[in-house]
């Protein structure tokens, strides 16, 4: 069990108990959770997309570790069985029922999401999945958390390298950098760069981006003071694609009794660069046209101590394990302008990220 954040990885070696929650929105919850946390231990936590759906708080003790490189690749050979659900064409039909919607003034931007199913011969092993993402890291934020409280690797598990910060606190110090507005990157060094200089320009991808730094600007006036950013988004790169992003920077109003990194996780999420705008109109086009499939993808995942320090990253480019099966998500944001097959590429290059470290050719 693990969240690593940038070159330093917090690695648990023992779990005192597991709190599971079936509404991880409570706030009681999460002050329940920082209450309980004894001198050097972490709750590592994973909260699905929506409030009324679960979330759950393991009790760790453990410690930083420097990632390494591998000297070599142990990949095992394997047969892979895929299922795309909802199918490519399935998608981009999705996608248009959202403009429709977005047309007819019913909504401003939603995320829609797509899978792969997997089924793996031989079954894929959790510690050669956890070990590639902390070699590999695709994303600045690579997390192994349990879903449930068999913390023995028999149950499924979230795993992940996801580039977005949803919130961080250090004392009175909070950060987040949100994403919103993506390309998928090309092999063409200089293809490469002209699409990043694209995106920069594209104004779809500059409102679809606005919208989520609005949300997260007007959700920390509540609890903060002195909150400051750039007046245009900057361009973050993973493996497979360009986002625009945005470094938030801010002081909690009140330090001493201010909330702590789950509930400001709480507060914040689900942000528009999961959910949409208007929230509640949002979330209803998402349960309306990809039903469940989102399960705790599109949720957070992050840590907090005592102190109320802690980091927490959006549950994207993820995947969850279990035995043999392995459940691939991404989603793209869809505004006015937003174009159907644009959107099913950008999620099959958000889908590559973990593809690619769980060995998919
Ligand atoms: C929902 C995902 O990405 C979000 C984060 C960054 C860029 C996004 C976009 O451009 O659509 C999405 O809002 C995902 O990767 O599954």
């Amino acid at each position: 069990m693990l969240f690593a954040s940038g070159e330093e990885a917090y690695i648990a070696h023992a779990v005192r108990h597991t709190s599971e929650v079936p509404d991880g929105a409570d706030p009681a919850w999460a002050d329940a959770v920082v209450a309980e946390l004894e001198p050097g231990e972490r709750a590592l936590c994973a909260l699905s997309f929506a409030a009324g759906a679960p979330g759950l708080a393991h009790f760790v003790t453990g410690a930083e570790h420097a990632l390494q490189r591998p000297e070599a690749d142990t990949t095992v050979e394997r047969t892979y069985q895929v299922t795309e659900f909802p199918t490519p064409d399935e998608y981009a039909a999705m996608v248009a029922a959202a403009l429709e919607k977005i047309a007819n003034g019913d909504l401003h931007k939603v995320v829609l999401g797509r899978c792969l199913d997997v089924v793996s011969t031989p079954p894929l092993v959790p510690a050669e999945i956890i070990d590639r993402l902390l070699t590999t890291r695709p994303g600045r934020y690579v997390f192994s958390v349990p879903l449930d409280s068999s913390t023995d690797g028999e149950g499924p598990i979230l795993v992940g390298a996801s580039p977005e910060l949803l919130v961080r606190r250090e004392g009175a110090v909070i950060s987040c950098t949100p994403l919103a507005g993506s390309v998928p990157r090309s092999s063409d060094a200089e293809e490469d760069l002209r699409r990043a200089a694209g995106l920069q320009e594209s104004a779809k991808d500059l409102a679809e981006h606005a919208f989520v730094v609005e949300a997260i600007v007007h959700a920390l006036k509540d609890v903060c003071v002195e909150i400051e950013y750039p007046a245009t988004p900057e361009l973050l790169s993973t493996d497979t694609v360009w986002h625009l992003a945005t470094p938030i920077h801010a002081r909690l109003a009140d330090p001493v009794d201010g909330p702590s990194a789950l509930r400001l996780a709480q507060l914040l999420h689900p942000t528009p660069a999961v959910g949409g705008v208007p929230t509640a109109a949002a979330n209803a086009v998402i349960a309306d046209l990809e039903g469940d499939l989102r399960d705790w993808f599109a949720g957070c995942v992050g840590w907090v101590d005592r102190y109320g320090d802690g980091e927490f990253a959006v549950t994207i480019r993820a995947a969850v394990m279990d035995g043999p099966r392995l459940r691939l998500f991404a989603g793209a944001g869809i505004v006015a302008g937003s174009d159907p097959a644009s959107e099913v590429r950008e999620t099959g290059a958000k889908l590559a990220t973990m593809a690619r470290v769980t060995g998919l050719p």
